[in-house]
């Protein structure tokens, strides 16, 4: 990498950006008070108080409303992202009253958007574009810090619950924060993810001038370290870029309670920013009172030190806040006359510093030797050496720093601190990667636990499946011998109605050849009756023909039986005749009767044979058939129903079966979702945690480049990027990214 950057020059930025009006503004006055000079660097401000001189200030650059955020950034920014590159410290810090423009400035209104992006995003982008385009051979590191003064306390935005941070100074690392989160990134995309993590954290308020407006000072800081692997040395540079919070009139933004103690520390720690940029730039070299505020401490070196230095200050050009934009255009002005002396922070490589030492050790062998000839002299001269007596530290710094091997103590020194400082790295870094060890072991177990668990549960699946699909075949089965049986009992409930109804059918035929058989049977019994009849007067006519021929006297019954008493003896005879008469006529008519019976027997059988037609006789017998098959018909009848009834029983007991069955089928299911949704949920818990696995393997490899972290980023390994890969290119100011959140600095 060509340095492109003159050291000699511009060592102190001071910018002023005017921002358009907003509506409150334009509705307050329309009259212009601000013009910016044709060369953009000088503004004049027409004063409106009464006898009020036209006030000019001269600037770097002075923006105007139309520049767009690409010129401010080549304009103020570029300048200190080369000298950082270089190995110069760089901050950059906007100024001016609340709802200034210092938020639109720092970050601008859409972090992601390529033409509204503000400086910090352009900066980012830039610091890893050049370090893609780099020279092979030079190796680099950067890490990001992002801490908060609120309330005269030093947050850890990436680490929030810090929220005290002490401020401390030594040689090797000047002014630092002790106990601060320094995260090592190694994309452009990383460190916008700590920014959007940290700009979380941020603490911001609302006052009636800003409803956004920030009431802490945010700074964030990268840390640009590079090796040049060809001889070795090392140049590290720190980048701030600061957010202030908005300087503000108590009485104009109606603070009380909370927010005016607020105000009051805000104030409080730009006024010392005030009186520090007063200090150094006065001639006579006064105390500088960076101690008076963190906000000064923090950034001692940036301000007078060793560093450069941009500072934008922002205004508003409306009449209504003249006086807020006259007091941050004086503070800008003065903030013009301090110099700093920027240096290439420049470590010696081992074989320097091995190098110097030797000059040391022999540069101290010749001084022994030159004391050594001296002490002989002082002896041969007869006077006498002082006993070796131990120098205090400062007498030994006095001594040494004012003479020869100053500088080769004092890289001695540093030499020492770094070696401390590396051991107390190394350590640490040992201590990471123990953790990451353990913390990898601890994964493996879990790992290993949900393996089996995970086996487990495949082979309960395995078996719940399995058991399913007998069930399912028991199902099926029964399913398919429910069918068949119910097309049975429809085909005999089919034909059980057909032989009801052919047996009703049957039944009205009988009662037809009933009702025919009754009246042929009434027919048969007048017959008999006109039989009997006859039959009397074929008797009577026998009897007439008998007493006739055995000449016996008709007798009448009647006569008989009124024969009188009183001729007894006569009737005696008469009476023994007639006894005998009746006898004989008894026993007559007792042949009599019997031989009727007998004819009669033979008539009937013969008018019977003679009576009965050929249709009746096949009428009877088809009846005598069909009385038969009624009593067989009725039999099968109770038969089907007894069977009609064990059927229905059956059906019944078979679909309290199917719903059972029914009912398991749909356990069986439930059982197999839970079960899915477990497996479900396993499988994801395995991904989560071999990616983890992964992850802290990664980590335990140090020198790893993974991405940040799901839920806290994670920056603690260091990540070397090697200069000249470059394929990043990053389209500055056409760089399109998917940041998700806009950040509010
Ligand atoms: N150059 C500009 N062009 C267009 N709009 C701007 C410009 N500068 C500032 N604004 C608008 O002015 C308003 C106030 O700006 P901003 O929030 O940046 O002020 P601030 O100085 O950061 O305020 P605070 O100190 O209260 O945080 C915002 O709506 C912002 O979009």
């Amino acid at each position: 990498m060509e340095p492109s950057y003159d050291l000699s020059q511009d060592n102190t930025l001071v910018l002023c950006r005017f921002r358009p009006h907003n509506d409150f503004e334009r509705e307050f006055s329309s009259k212009e008070i601000v013009e910016i000079a044709q060369d953009s660097q000088s503004v004049t401000i027409f004063q409106t108080k009464e006898k009020g001189e036209p006030l000019s200030f001269p600037f770097d650059y002075v923006f105007d409303e139309n520049d767009t955020q690409s010129t401010v950034y080549e304009k103020a920014a570029r300048p200190i992202v080369d000298g950082v590159m270089e190995g110069v410290n760089g901050t950059i810090f906007a100024y001016g009253q609340t709802s200034g423009g210092k938020t639109y400035t720092m970050t601008g209104p859409n972090f992601e958007d390529p033409v509204d992006m503000g400086l910090i995003p352009r900066m980012i982008t830039n610091v890893f574009y050049q370090i893609e385009n780099s020279l092979e051979h030079l190796e680099f590191t950067v890490r990001v810090s992002y801490s908060e003064i609120y309330m005269e306390k030093i947050r850890d935005l990436l680490a929030p619950e810090h929220d005290n941070l002490k401020i401390r100074e030594n040689k090797i690392m000047g002014v630092y924060v002790e106990g601060i989160t320094e995260s090592y990134t190694s994309t452009g995309d990383e460190v916008f993810e700590w920014m959007k993590y940290g700009t979380k954290n941020r603490t911001v308020g609302a006052n009636n001038m800003n409803m956004k407006s920030s009431r802490s000072h945010a700074i964030f800081s990268m840390t640009v370290s590079q090796t040049n692997k060809l001889d070795y040395t090392t140049r590290i540079a720190k980048l701030h870029m600061v957010d202030l919070a908005g300087s503000e009139k108590v009485s104009k933004t109606g603070a009380e309670g909370l927010r005016l103690e607020e105000a009051k520390l805000i104030n409080k720690s730009l006024t010392t920013l005030g009186i520090v940029i007063t200090a150094l730039t006065e001639s006579k070299k006064s105390h500088v009172p960076y101690r008076s505020s963190k906000l000064t401490r923090l950034l001692q070196q940036s301000l007078g030190g060793n560093g450069k230095m941009s500072l934008i200050i922002c205004c508003s050009p409306s009449l209504y806040n003249e006086q807020e934009t006259i007091s941050s255009l004086r503070f800008g002005a003065r903030a013009k006359l301090i110099k700093n002396t920027p240096k290439v922070n420049r470590e010696y490589t081992l074989a320097e510093l091995k190098l110097l030492l030797a000059q040391a050790r022999e540069e101290i062998r010749r001084k022994d030797k030159r004391i050594k000839v001296l002490e002989d002299l002082l002896r041969q001269a007869g006077i006498a050496i002082p006993e070796m007596v131990d120098l205090d530290e400062s007498d030994f710094e006095d001594e040494y720093r004012d003479g020869a091997y100053a500088d080769v103590i004092q890289e001695l020194e540093d030499l020492r601190s770094r070696l401390s400082e590396e051991v107390e790295n190394s350590l640490k870094l040992k201590e990471d990667v123990k953790e990451a060890q353990t913390e990898s072991e601890e994964y493996k177990s879990v790992y290993s636990v949900m393996e089996q668990h995970i086996k487990y549960m495949d082979s309960q699946i395995k078996n719940f499946e399995n058991s399913q699909k007998e069930k399912e075949d028991l199902i099926e089965k029964l399913t398919v011998g429910k069918e068949s049986y119910e097309a049975e009992l429809s085909a005999i409930t089919t034909k059980m109605l057909e032989q009801e109804q052919k047996l009703n059918e049957r039944e009205v035929e009988i009662e037809i050849l009933k009702n025919k058989l009754k009246n042929m049977k009434g027919d048969v019994v007048q017959q008999q009756r006109t039989e009997e009849d006859q039959r009397n007067e074929v008797k009577k006519e026998i009897y007439r023909k008998y007493t006739v021929s055995h000449q016996l006297p008709p007798i009448k019954e009647s006569t008989i039986e009124s024969v009188s008493d009183e001729v007894y003896d006569e009737q005696k005879w008469r009476e023994e005749k007639r006894k005998m008469i009746r006898d004989l006529q008894k026993r007559i008519s007792q042949v009599v009767d019997l031989e009727l019976a007998l004819e009669e027997a033979r008539e009937n059988y013969a008018t019977l044979e003679l009576t009965m037609s050929e249709g009746e006789r096949a009428l009877k017998k088809k009846t005598d058939v069909l009385e038969r098959n009624l009593e067989q018909l009725t039999l099968m009848y109770h038969q089907l129903a007894s069977q009609k009834s064990a059927l229905s029983v059956d059906k019944q007991v078979a679909e309290r079966k199917s719903q059972r069955l029914q009912e398991k089928i749909r356990i069986l299911e439930d059982q197999l979702k839970k079960a899915n949704v477990e497996l479900d949920k396993c499988q994801r818990e395995i991904k989560y945690l071999t990616e983890t696995f992964e992850k802290t393997s990664k980590l335990s490899m140090l020198g790893s480049s993974g991405g940040l972290g799901a839920i806290v980023p994670s920056g603690r390994i260091r990540k070397s990027i090697k200069g000249g890969v470059g394929s990043f290119k990053p389209q500055i100011p056409e760089v399109t990214r998917n940041y998700s959140v806009s950040i509010n600095m």
